[in-house]
Formats: C-alpha cells, structure tokens, sequence
C-alpha cells in the first residue's frame, strides 16, 4: 500500500494549477444519463472517484471517450471527456459499486427520470457519519415515485413518469438537490424545490443542465423552480475549478509560509474561508489568472469557525483548518455542523504534536510552536489531506499511510507541492 513521505520545515514558492472540482465532476458525469446524446464535459479531473464513477457509468450503458490536451489548454492534465448513454442497459447500480463511492447513488435520479425506473444500492455510511438517504426519497416520492427499499437496494418506479411538484427540504442537502433536480428536468409540468442546496456545484450542474435544454431558474439560491421537457440533448459544458483543492493549497501555504498563485482559482466560489484565512494572518489577493496567496514570518492569528452549508465555511476544509490551527499564536474552536463523526483527524494530528481536545462537535485548538514527524494514518479524504498540511510544516519526518483517501480526490498533490519546493514523495511499501 502506498504511502506518502514529507520532510517538514520548507516554504512553499511558485504556481499550484488548480484542478476541475471532483464534487462537480461527478454530478455532471451522472447527467450523462439523462440524454441519448453525447455530453462533453472539460476540465475533468484525473481522480479515483472519477474513475469509480465511469465504472458504474459503463454498467448502465454508457459510452465514454477522452480526447487530449487542446492548444488553447494551458494544463497537461485537465481531460475533455464525453459521455453518451444511447441506451441505458441496466437500471441496476449493484452494491459492488455504489459502495465504493457514495455519489454514485446519485444515479438513482436520472435513471428514473429517463427509463421510470431504477435499483440502486443503498450506499451505507462512511467515516464522516452515517449519511441517511431519507431526503432523496422524500423528494423522489414528491415528484410521484414509488419507492421500496428491499435487501440493501432502494427500488424507484414512476410508470407513468415523474410528475412537477412543490417540495420543500426539510434540511440543506447537495446530494439531495442535485437528484432533485436530475429528476424533476424530465418530470410533466412545474417543480418547485425549496430549502435548496446553494453550492457552486449545484449552479454548475444547473448551467449543463440548462445547456442540454433543461427550464431551470434560481440554482444557487434556496428555491429552484423547474419547467419539465420531454427529452434532452447533449451540450459541451466546463467543470468548474476545485474550490475546496484551492482552501486546501492556500492552507498549506499558510502553514508554511511563502508566496503562491493558485493558477486557475476563483476566489467567488469561497469567499467565507477565504475570508478565514485572511483574519489568521495569511495575505490573499484574487489577481487575473487565479488567487494569490502569501504569508511571510509572522505568526498565524486562533479563529473560531463553524461549518455550515454554503455560503458558510465549508466542511470539507474543516480538518486542513484544523491542522493550519495546530500551529497558531493562541486558541481556536472549529465546530462541526454537518457531519456527526467528522474528527477522525483529531488523534492523528496529535500524533505530531498537536493539543487538540473534542466536546461534543468542537474542538478546542490550542496552538503550538512546533509540530515533530510521526507515522500517522489517512482515515478519510480531507482528514488525509490535513496531515499532509501539518506535515509541510513539522519537523522531521512524516509518513502519511492510507493514501488512497487522497487519491479520491486531490490529482497529482506530490507534484503540485513539490514543484513549490515541498520534500514529498510516495512510496510502496
Ligand atoms: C460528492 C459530494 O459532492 N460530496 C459532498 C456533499 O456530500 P453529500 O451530498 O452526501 O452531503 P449532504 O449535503 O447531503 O449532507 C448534509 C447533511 O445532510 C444529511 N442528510 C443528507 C441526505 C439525506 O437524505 N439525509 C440526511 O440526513 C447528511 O447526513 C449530512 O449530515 O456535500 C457535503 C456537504 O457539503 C460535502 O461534505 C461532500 O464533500
Ligand atoms: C466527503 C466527501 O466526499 P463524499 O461525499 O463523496 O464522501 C468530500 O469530498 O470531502
């Protein structure tokens, strides 16, 4: 299994690309299924979840093909790829599958509103928390489903098609929003959808949505009003770039200090963290071609942050936020509002030193002068992300185990920190 190895203590200097967002990507690949036609998608990232996905993709019938890097594309890596489901061949997402990747549940939306029916296995919790599937039923039925939930899979039929309807969210969901509205494009007549995931994600699959011929106004607010169609069409539409890879490089910096462009980043995907890390001390400018971001010898300031749906601090920066606050001039409280379980980072940051204690859903970051190298190991994506964060900075050595949490979802992350001059390298043990 392979593992990633640092040795802590150098600035970062230079340009990190930031990456097409995995948590777009993925939504828009599933919108895929929702047309015969082909949907071309730019800027996909090369990452595990991706690969996941194509995979369950490729089971329900769809064609996919990957053209190479165009002139006009300053990235080597960023992938133009288009995804055409002819025919959907199998309804059924098998537990094989959609266990390995909990998005891929997602598919349960398109699939019904296309063939008027769809099998999919339940996806389970994960490290994070036990992550019900409570509200895409709820809103499914809403628009005329029936739904069974028999032996692990949940079985979704609308025989007569899905039908316009006025549903409101009893709370915030993406997943949820984003199958809402993959259905409800193909349902007869209006949907109103209330309480809605506000996201830059959802705004994305909106505009592709809009791009295949889809009626939908007001994505990105909390009420999304839909005007079912009869079919879809293809479109060529761009993933936007990673919001939460673009806090995470930032944080690292801020860790480290020196003086990065974040090439590619859009600073009006994440305002609130950015934000943040302004107040803990770290310079960020938004400059033509993505954000800066720079911190010199000074000290990093304590916050206390909450996480909350966007536009509020992202969860999936809570534990880089935590790391970045192991080493601040003073006390930080970080509280969790999502996810139940999300502190699997807390016992392997104190394993670098860091004095970190938990109550409840906060934890009580009191900072540190320094952090020393240890063995630590990766539980989740982001909680692995963090103590890649905590190692730049920590003396000594860290080996960072359980890597493939990382590769669900950062695309090349040695070689974008050791072109900054990061010591980081990956090895098989
Ligand atoms: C692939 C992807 O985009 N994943 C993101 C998505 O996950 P995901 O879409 O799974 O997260 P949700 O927004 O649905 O979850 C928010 C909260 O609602 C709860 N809930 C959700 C659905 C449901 O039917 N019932 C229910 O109770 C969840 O357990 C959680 O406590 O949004 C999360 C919150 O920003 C992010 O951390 C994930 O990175
Ligand atoms: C929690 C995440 O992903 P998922 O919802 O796929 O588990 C994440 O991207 O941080």
């Amino acid at each position: 299994m392979d593992q990633i190895k640092i040795k802590g203590g150098n600035a970062l200097n230079g340009i990190i690309p930031i990456s097409g967002a995995k948590n777009a990507s993925l939504p828009l690949m599933i919108a895929s299924l929702l047309t015969d036609d082909t949907l071309t998608l730019e800027n996909v990232p090369h990452l595990a979840d991706v690969e996941s996905l194509i995979r369950i993709l490729s089971n329900h019938g769809v064609d996919y093909s990957v053209t190479g890097r165009r002139q006009s594309e300053d990235s080597n890596y960023a992938r133009t790829v288009h995804f055409t489901a002819r025919n959907i061949v199998d309804i059924t997402a098998p537990y094989e599958l959609v266990s390995k990747m909990r998005a891929s549940f997602w598919v349960i939306g398109p699939l019904l509103a296309r063939m008027g029916e769809a099998r999919v296995s339940l996806p389970g919790g994960c490290a994070i928390g036990t992550r019900p599937v409570d509200l895409f039923i709820s809103s499914l039925e809403a628009l005329g489903a029936e739904i069974e939930i028999e032996n692990g899979y949940v079985h979704a039929t609308a025989k007569n098609g899905l039908v316009g309807a006025h549903y409101r969210f009893p709370k915030v969901s993406v997943g949820a929003t984003h199958v809402a509205l993959m259905a409800a494009v193909l349902a007869k007549g209006d949907t109103i959808l209330e309480n809605t995931a506000r996201e830059p994600e959802v705004v994305n699959l909106a505009e592709c949505l809009n791009a295949m011929g889809a009626k939908i106004e007001g994505a990105g607010t909390d009420e999304i009003r839909i005007a079912g169609v009869t079919s879809l069409s293809g479109a060529r539409h761009r993933v936007i770039p990673d919001r939460i890879e673009t806090g995470t490089y930032a944080m690292a910096v801020g860790m480290t200090g020196g003086d990065v462009l974040l090439k590619g980043a859009r600073a009006d995907l994440l305002e609130s963290a950015l934000d943040v890390l302004r107040e803990a001390g770290i310079d960020i400018t938004e400059v033509d071609d993505g954000i800066r971001v720079y911190r010199n010898g000074n000290g990093l300031m304590p916050v206390d942050v909450r996480t909350a749906p966007y536009p509020g601090f992202p969860t999936d920066l809570q534990a880089q936020l935590m790391g970045l606050m192991t080493m601040a001039n003073g006390t930080s409280q970080i509280t969790e509002t999502i996810f139940e379980n999300r502190f699997m980072h807390v016992q392997e940051l104190a394993r670098l030193g860091a004095d970190i204690s938990l109550s409840g859903q906060t934890a009580t970051v009191r900072g540190v002068p320094k952090l020393k190298g240890a063995p630590v190991m990766a539980t989740d994506l982001r909680a692995s992300v963090s103590l890649v964060i905590a190692g730049l900075a920590a003396e000594g050595e860290t080996t960072v185990n359980r890597v493939y949490h990382l590769d669900r979802g950062f695309e090349r992350l040695e070689a974008k920190l050791q072109a900054c001059g990061a010591e980081i390298g990956r090895y098989s043990d």
